[in-house]
C-alpha cells in the first residue's frame, strides 16, 4: 500500500498556545480519512500544514512525497485543497470563476463537469455575491477539484449544506475515491465522517486520541448492547455484552417475532463525546 501522507512528531505552537502537541499520522494512498475534534483542537493547523499553507514548529512531514514546508509548483498542481474560507471571486460567474482556475493546472477536468458534480449547473451563469452560503460553498468544493488532485483536503466542507446537498457532496467523494482520490478531510459532522471515511483520527488538545474505522473505534463495535423489546405495551430493555443470546432468549419466549425489537450499540458520536471528554 503505497502512503500518500506521512507525519511525524509534528509540533506548532502560537504563543502560549500549544495547537498541535505532536502528531504522528499515515493516510495510505486511495483512502478517506477524517479528522474529527473539537474547536481549537488542532485540525486546521495539521491540515495547513500538510497543505503548505503554515509552516511547522517541528516534526517530519511528507505529502505525495514531498515535505510541504518546500512546496513546487509541480506539487501544488498534484494537490486541491478547499479551506474554511475561501475567497471569492464576487463579481466573476460561476462558469467563469471555475474555467478561470482550471487555467492554472496541467491536466484540469472539463469545468461544466465539475460544476454540474458540486449541483451548481442551474447557477452556472450566475454571479458568486448573489449565491446563497451552502451555494458558495459548493463553487469552493469545485475549485478544489477543478485540477483533478490526486490527493484533496476538504476543511469542513458542507458547513452551511443544507441536507440534500449534503448528500450530493457525499455521492461526489465516494466517486472522486471510486477513482483513486486521496481525501483528507477535517468535520464537526459525525455522520459525514461514518458514511464517508474509511479511517478517523479523533484530536483533542493537539494529540491524536484515537484512529481506526468508524465502525470499531474506540472498542465501539465490542462494546455492550442495549436490546430493547415491547412487552404487553411496555418498553423494556437491557444492556448486554450478548446481545445475540438475548435476542435468541427473546425469540423463544415470544415464540416468534419480538415485538418492537431494537439492538443498538453506542454511535459515532457517543464514542467520540467520550473520547474528547477524557483525552488519553
Ligand atoms: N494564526 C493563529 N494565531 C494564534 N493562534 C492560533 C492561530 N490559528 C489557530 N490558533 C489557535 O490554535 C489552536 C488550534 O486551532 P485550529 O484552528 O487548528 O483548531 P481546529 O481544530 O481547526 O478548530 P475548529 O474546529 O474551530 O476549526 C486554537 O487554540 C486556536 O485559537
Amino acid at each position: 500500500m503505497t502512503t500518500a501522507v506521512t507525519v511525524r512528531g509534528l509540533t506548532k505552537r502560537y504563543g502560549d498556545v500549544q495547537a498541535v502537541g505532536g502528531v504522528d499520522l499515515d493516510i495510505n494512498a486511495g483512502e478517506v480519512f477524517a479528522i474529527l475534534g473539537p474547536n481549537g483542537a488542532g485540525k486546521s493547523t495539521t491540515v495547513e500544514i500538510m497543505e503548505g499553507y503554515r509552516t511547522r514548529d517541528a516534526g517530519e512531514v511528507s505529502v505525495l512525497g514531498v515535505d510541504p514546508g518546500r512546496p513546487t509548483r509541480e506539487w501544488r498542481s498534484r494537490i486541491g485543497v478547499v479551506l474554511q474560507t475561501a475567497n471569492d471571486v464576487a463579481e466573476a460567474t460561476v462558469r467563469e470563476t471555475v474555467r478561470h482556475f482550471a487555467r492554472y493546472y496541467p491536466h484540469p477536468k472539463d469545468p461544466d463537469e465539475v460544476i454540474e458534480q458540486v449541483g451548481l449547473t442551474d447557477k452556472a451563469g450566475q454571479r458568486i455575491r448573489q449565491l446563497s452560503g451552502g451555494q458558495r460553498r459548493r463553487v469552493d468544493v469545485a475549485l478544489g477539484v477543478i485540477g483533478g488532485p490526486e490527493l484533496l483536503f476538504l476543511d469542513e466542507p458542507t458547513t452551511g449544506f443544507d441536507p440534500e446537498a449534503r448528500r450530493h457532496f457525499w455521492d461526489l467523494i465516494e466517486s472522486l475515491a471510486h477513482q483513486g482520490t486521496t481525501i483528507v478531510l477535517t468535520t464537526h459532522y459525525l455522520d459525514e465522517a461514518e458514511a464517508l471515511a474509511d479511517r478517523v483520527a479523533v484530536v483533542a488538545g493537539g494529540r491524536i486520541v484515537a484512529e481506526g474505522d468508524p465502525a470499531t473505534l474506540g472498542g465501539r463495535a465490542t462494546a455492550k448492547a442495549r436490546v430493547s423489546w415491547s412487552d404487553e405495551g411496555e418498553r423494556r430493555s437491557l444492556e448486554t455484552g450478548t446481545p445475540t443470546r438475548t435476542v435468541l432468549e427473546l425469540t423463544r419466549r415470544f415464540d416468534g417475532e419480538v415485538p418492537e425489537l431494537t439492538v443498538t450499540r453506542p454511535s459515532l458520536e457517543d464514542i467520540y463525546l467520550q473520547l474528547i471528554e477524557a483525552p488519553a
